[in-house]
């Protein structure tokens, strides 16, 4: 992504030196642009330095380091991923000691496991609605409803008895080693020149402080990039703000930030945008300015199709698309309950098993970027074709960074990310059940590392529990154990993605095929019965989000037949009905 292929309003913002934010619509070329500052930035850098790009997905953090890597192949300039990640890699791993509560050790657990702990607590009390462990500053939880106090209280003793660290605490204990050891701040602000945010209307105020002390630490050296899209801030409900330019540059010690823009699409027709814009909350109108603009669209509102009949249905709105020589890559089917994308596209591949599906939550493989089992096991399910040769080279990186690190002597002088990745590529098995192969594929890296994993101090515990996480998962999404699922994780695959509703984000398809858009799943009852959600809201921006991701077709669906647990059925999304009621489809 060079700069000569961007704008006039992009490149200025790629060349601006100091803080900024970039409020812009979708497909204006936000992510393009911040693509292109960092590797603008990067050529700029001195040793030593680094560009934190900070994403609001691992998915959005995968587009960009492949961004990155169409245009450097050495992209160790740069660190990328969620502030989750930052906030483990760069502040509470190297830095934990500076807290009593984790001195001792602790174990950080991912959302599923949070989730099973709290679903457990829940049902104990007798507990049915949402509960939220958002925290604030000061390790509180921050939204304690009536009757879910006992609940989070449970929660918070339950983690420290067994000195767990949830995504909240990550947030909590980093921020609290910032504000308590500065030297900690300065030396990120030291390493980071920039620190660049997509996304950042889906911020949390935990997240916007952590930030705001490394700018603070060494008088705005970092300086910082936010990007978004209010219209788009899907994750208010978890806490996410759209800050002014006002408030955020309180939050990072009153440096100004300077407020810029971007106008047009470059995605999307005409037609499809003036459809969208419906939905829109804010702003004002938006053009289209791609070579597609005025190309002819598909749009269509169906509420006539019944559950039972949904799955051939979409079956033959992708055919009909394919048809038309779309490849099945630029195809997406959106849903707002995994339960249900994944129900479909089983359906869906009983029917016709040569449709190539590419489901990335349908995966058991569970991404945890400090086990180097989930490291491996893309470099073992991933095909070794000529255009996944960088990325995979990335990844043999990280995994070599981390053997390197758990293995100190022994490892570094004999291998590298290259000849890791020929060792790997090397590796044959028959096994068509995911687990056995990938277990396979571990015995043979071990023996040609000199390590046993099974029996290894390092290595066994890692190994016992990335294989039960990814047991749990493949139990919990019922896809059965093949090679395929396991395979189909992996966001180039080919196929038509299959996407949750709140993972879409940043993503853009020739067609987007949406289902279960029904009152009650969109916007959902938790966000329906909550007092201090409005759902109105919430349901114009996830349409919004949904319709803005496809650049040619929106076929959206709210099928029939759907009830709630005590049988009463479901209706399609009153704001859909009001869209699409000026014209028949
Ligand atoms: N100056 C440009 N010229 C041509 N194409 C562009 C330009 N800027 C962006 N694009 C293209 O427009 C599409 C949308 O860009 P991008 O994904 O960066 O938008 P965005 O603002 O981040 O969208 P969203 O908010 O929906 O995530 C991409 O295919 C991108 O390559």
């Amino acid at each position: 992504m060079l700069i000569e292929f961007l704008n006039s309003e992009q490149r200025e913002i790629v060349e601006y030196e100091n803080n900024s934010l970039v409020i812009a619509c979708p497909g204006s070329g936000k992510t393009r642009t911040l693509v292109a500052k960092l590797i603008y930035e990067g050529a700029k850098l001195k040793k030593n330095e680094k560009i934190a790009a900070i994403t609001y997905t691992n998915l959005a953090a995968d587009e960009i380091g492949l961004r990155v890597n169409e245009n450097c192949f050495d992209d160790s300039f740069y660190w990328g991923g969620t502030i989750h990640s930052l906030c483990t890699n760069w502040i509470l791993k190297p830095f934990s000691l500076f807290i009593d509560e984790l001195r001792f050790g602790y174990k950080l657990i991912d959302e599923d496991d949070a989730m099973e702990i709290l679903d457990e607590i829940k049902q104990k009390h007798n507990f049915r609605e949402n509960v939220n462990t958002r925290r604030g500053a000061d390790g509180n939880f921050v939204e304690i409803t009536t009757g879910s106090e006992g609940v989070l209280k449970e929660y918070d003793n339950r983690l420290k008895e067994a000195k767990l660290i949830d995504f909240d605490l990550v947030l909590f204990y980093s921020f609290k080693i910032l504000l308590e050891r500065k030297s900690v701040a300065r030396n990120l602000s030291q390493i980071f020149k920039w620190i660049l945010v997509d996304e950042y209307q889906d911020t949390q105020e935990l997240q916007y402080l952590i930030i705001g002390e490394i700018i603070k630490a060494r008088n705005n050296h970092t300086k910082i990039l936010f990007v978004g899209d209010p219209n788009q801030g899907i994750y208010n409900t978890l806490g996410g703000v759209a800050k002014t330019k006002h408030e955020l540059e309180s939050s990072i010690g009153g440096y100004n930030i300077e407020e810029k823009s971007l106008n047009g699409n470059y995605r999307t027709t005409q037609e499809i945008i003036d459809k969208y814009r419906d939905f829109q909350l804010f702003g004002e109108n938006i053009i289209a300015r791609g070579s597609n603009k005025n190309n002819p669209s598909e749009i269509s509102f169906r509420s006539d199709i019944s559950v039972e009949s949904l799955p051939e249905h979409i079956l033959k709105v992708i055919m009909e698309i394919h048809n038309k020589r779309v490849p099945y890559s630029e195809i997406a089917v959106i849903a707002p309950r995994w339960f249900d994308l994944i129900n479909v596209a089983r359906r869906i591949k009983q029917i016709e098993p040569d449709v190539p599906l590419n489901a990335m939550g349908l995966s058991p493989l569970c991404r945890d970027d400090n086990n180097i089992f989930f490291h491996l096991s893309r470099l073992l399910l991933s095909s070794p074709s000529p255009d996944q040769i960088l990325v995979r080279l990335k990844w043999a990186q990280i995994l070599f960074d981390l053997l390197v690190e758990r293995l100190p002597n022994s490892f570094e002088s004999s291998f590298n990310n290259k000849s890791i990745l020929k060792v790997i590529n090397s590796f044959k098995s028959n096994n068509q059940v995911g687990i056995e192969f990938l277990k396979e594929g571990f015995n043979f890296f071990g023996s040609k590392i000199g390590v046993d994993f099974s029996t290894s101090l390092v290595f066994k515990d890692s190994l016992e529990e990335f294989e039960r996480k990814c047991l749990k998962k493949q139990a919990r999404n019922g896809t059965g154990d093949s090679i395929s699922v396991y395979k189909s994780g992996f966001a180039k695959a080919g196929g038509v993605s299959f996407i949750s509703t709140y993972k879409c984000k940043g993503l853009e398809y020739h067609s987007v095929i949406a289902f279960g858009m029904l009152w009650g799943y969109l916007p959902h009852w938790n966000e329906i019965f909550s007092s201090n959600i409005d759902e109105n809201e919430v349901s114009k921006k996830l349409l919004y989000v949904i319709s803005s991701r496809a650049k040619n077709n929106l076929y959206m669906i709210a099928e029939s037949g759907r009830r709630t647990t005590r049988g009463t059925p479901l209706f399609p999304n009153r704001h859909l009905v009001e869209v699409f009621s000026e014209r028949s489809v």
